[in-house]
């Protein structure tokens, strides 16, 4: 009895990819505490969490339930509970949708209006068109970029009410971070993709790849700098976003110069630790 309900919750964990969830959830809580002036208040915070939380849960299990065949032909993804038939689908069916109705549930009744728009739009954009866009264009890369770059945002207007200049430079930052965080995986996993037949990466030539990398990596330069053209952050953020958008830079031109795999997983590692860091400095400089 036991053993089935840490298999069952394990199951469950990897089908809301919990690990990802985590660092989605995280981004809303800094878009949150960043935005927030004076006292916190707790319960409109914690329900912000819970209710992108499930909504972030729901996305990722609908876009399981709609990948079982090709998430069964990649190395990467053939554990997972739906392609190794630990779980039924319609009971994936059933967790994304309760965790959809309970989710935007708090949202709209203890958060506000437009917070609970914004993690609905999302899921849309993320379940119906970057999940089936993997398919037929490198393009769901920037598609699947909009949902992944809005929950700081949501974090944003739960507290403010409304989007501000601010919300904007968080999902500026974020939408250009996703494209080194996923090109350099997909570089990593280039045959289990390809054997999907998955077309994430901008070419099958990494040269190319190497490229859109330097472009982006670069674009993430002045956008790290406008926290604090905007005014609300100080010199540690740009600090953060000087050394740590360089070191992110560089390791692209060293990919496009050696095109090695090596380089690619310390993009990897780099994506990591720079979206993190670069929160908490915005947060710590506010302080
Ligand atoms: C276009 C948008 C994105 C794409 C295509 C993408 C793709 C991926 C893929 C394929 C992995 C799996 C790596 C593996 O199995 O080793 C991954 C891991 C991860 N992603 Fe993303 N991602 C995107 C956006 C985001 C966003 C917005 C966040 C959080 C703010 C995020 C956080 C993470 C984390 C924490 C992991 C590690 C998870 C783990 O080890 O299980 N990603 N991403
Ligand atoms: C509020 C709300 C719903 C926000 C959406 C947050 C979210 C799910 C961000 C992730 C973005 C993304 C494109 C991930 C990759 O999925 P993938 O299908 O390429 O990954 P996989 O190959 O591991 O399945």
């Amino acid at each position: 009895m036991f053993r089935s309900f840490s298999i069952f919750l394990n199951d469950f964990l990897l089908l809301i990819k919990h690990r990802l969830t985590s660092l989605v959830v995280f981004t809303t809580a800094m878009g949150y505490l960043i935005a927030n002036r004076g006292d916190i208040e707790l319960f409109n915070f914690i329900m912000t969490i819970l209710g992108v939380f499930l909504v972030v849960g729901s996305a990722n299990a609908m876009n399981q339930v709609f990948e079982v065949k090709v998430d069964g032909m990649m190395k990467r993804t053939a554990s997972r509970p739906l392609p190794s038939r630990r779980m039924q689908k319609k009971t994936a069916i059933l967790i994304s949708i309760l965790m959809l109705a309970s989710g935007q549930y708090i949202l709209y009744k203890f958060v506000n209006g437009i917070s609970g728009l914004l993690a609905l739009i999302a899921f849309v954009i993320y379940v119906f068109a970057y999940t089936p866009l993997k398919r037929i264009t490198p393009l769901c890369t920037f598609v699947g970029a909009i949902p992944g770059a809005i929950p700081p945002v949501i974090g944003w207007t739960a507290v403010r009410g409304q989007i501000e200049l601010g919300a904007i430079i968080l999902f500026g930052i974020q939408f250009i971070w996703q494209f080194p965080h996923f090109w350099s995986i997909a570089l990593l996993c280039k045959s289990d993709y390809e054997r999907a037949g998955f077309k994430v990466l901008p070419s099958s030539d990494n040269r190319i790849t190497a490229v859109n990398l330097v472009i982006y990596t670069f674009m993430l330069l002045p956008m790290g700098l406008m926290p604090t053209i905007a005014g609300f952050a100080g010199k540690y953020a740009l600090v953060v976003s000087i050394f740590g958008g360089g070191l992110f830079f560089l390791q692209t031109l060293s990919l496009f110069k050696d095109n090695s795999m090596r380089s690619a997983k310390k993009i990897m590692f780099i994506a990591e630790i720079y979206l993190p860091l670069i929160l908490i400095f915005l947060l710590i400089d506010k302080i």
